[in-house]
C-alpha cells in the first residue's frame, strides 16, 4: 500500500496588527522569525512544508518550503494553501506559534491517522465570565461561564485533505466563516478529536505575548542544545 502523504500548511500572511511591528510571521524572538521556528518544528515530520505569505514577501533565507501568496483572511490563505498541496493529510499551523514541540506534532499525527481530524487542544484553566453587552465599554460583569468542559484550540489542526477542501469550500460558498479549521470540519459534520496541547503553544498576539516569547525564547533553545 502507497504510504499516506503529509504536508505541514503554515497561514503566515498575516499583517500583525494587534502586535503592531509588521508582518507579524517576520518578527524575530531569540534571534530567529516566528515563521523559521514553526517551519523547523514540523519539517522533520511531514514529506513538504508549504507556507502562505503576504504579498510581496519572500521566505527569510535558509527556509526550506514552498512559499505561496496568502489571501485577506486566515481562512482563505488555508483555503489556498489546501488547494497548492498535494498531500492526502495535513497539519495546519499557524505560524504565529513558534514553540512547537516534537511530541505535541507527534500525538496530533497519530490521532490524525487514526481518525481523519483532530486538533490540539488545552483544557481551560481560568474561570470565565461573559461582559454585559448593553455596557458601553464592556467591562462589567454579566454571568459566569460554567468552563467544565471547555479547551482553549490551538494548532497544529489537522485532517484529511479532502475533508478540509471540501469544508472550506463550501464555507466559501455559503460565506461561512470560522476561527480556525477545526471548526470548519466539525461544522461540515466531522467529528473532531481535541489533543492535550501544551501552555508554550500561545499564540503571539500582543506586545505582551511578545515579551513571554523572548523569555521563553533562551529557555526553548537552550533544552534542544544538551
Ligand atoms: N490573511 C491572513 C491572516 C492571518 N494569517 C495567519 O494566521 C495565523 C493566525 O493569525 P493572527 O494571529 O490573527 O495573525 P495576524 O492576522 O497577523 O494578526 P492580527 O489579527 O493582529 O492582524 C498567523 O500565523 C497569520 O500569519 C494568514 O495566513 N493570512
Ligand atoms: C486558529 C487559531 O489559532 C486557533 O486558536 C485561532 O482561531 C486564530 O485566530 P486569529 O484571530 O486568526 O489569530
Amino acid at each position: 500500500m502507497t504510504p499516506l502523504k503529509v504536508a505541514a500548511l503554515i497561514p503566515a500572511a498575516g499583517s500583525g496588527t494587534r502586535l503592531g511591528q509588521g508582518p507579524k510571521a517576520f518578527v524575530q524572538v531569540g534571534g530567529r522569525t516566528l515563521l523559521e521556528r514553526s517551519v523547523a518544528a514540523l519539517a522533520g515530520h511531514v514529506h513538504e512544508v508549504l507556507v502562505a505569505l503576504p504579498a510581496g514577501m519572500e521566505l527569510p533565507k535558509g527556509v526550506q518550503a514552498r512559499a505561496i501568496v496568502g489571501g485577506q483572511t486566515r481562512q482563505e490563505s488555508v483555503l489556498r494553501l489546501l488547494e497548492a498541496s498535494g498531500a492526502d493529510l495535513v497539519l495546519i499551523h499557524d505560524a504565529a506559534r513558534p514553540f512547537l514541540s516534537a511530541d505535541t506534532v507527534r500525538a496530533v499525527l497519530a490521532v490524525l491517522e487514526q481518525t481523519g481530524a483532530a486538533t490540539a487542544a488545552q483544557p481551560v484553566a481560568d474561570t470565565l465570565v461573559r461582559a454585559d453587552p448593553f455596557q458601553a465599554d464592556g467591562t462589567l460583569w454579566d454571568e459566569r461561564v460554567e468552563r467544565a468542559g471547555l479547551w482553549a484550540v490551538q494548532t497544529p489542526q489537522a485532517g484529511r485533505r479532502d475533508w478540509l477542501l471540501s469544508a472550506h469550500r463550501r464555507a466559501e460558498t455559503e460565506g461561512y466563516s470560522a476561527t480556525d479549521d477545526a471548526g470548519l470540519l466539525h461544522w461540515a459534520g466531522h467529528q473532531v478529536t481535541l489533543v492535550p496541547g501544551e501552555a508554550s503553544l500561545f499564540k503571539v498576539t500582543t506586545p505582551g505575548d511578545l515579551l513571554l516569547a523572548e523569555a521563553l525564547a533562551a529557555v526553548w533553545d537552550a533544552r534542544r542544545q544538551e
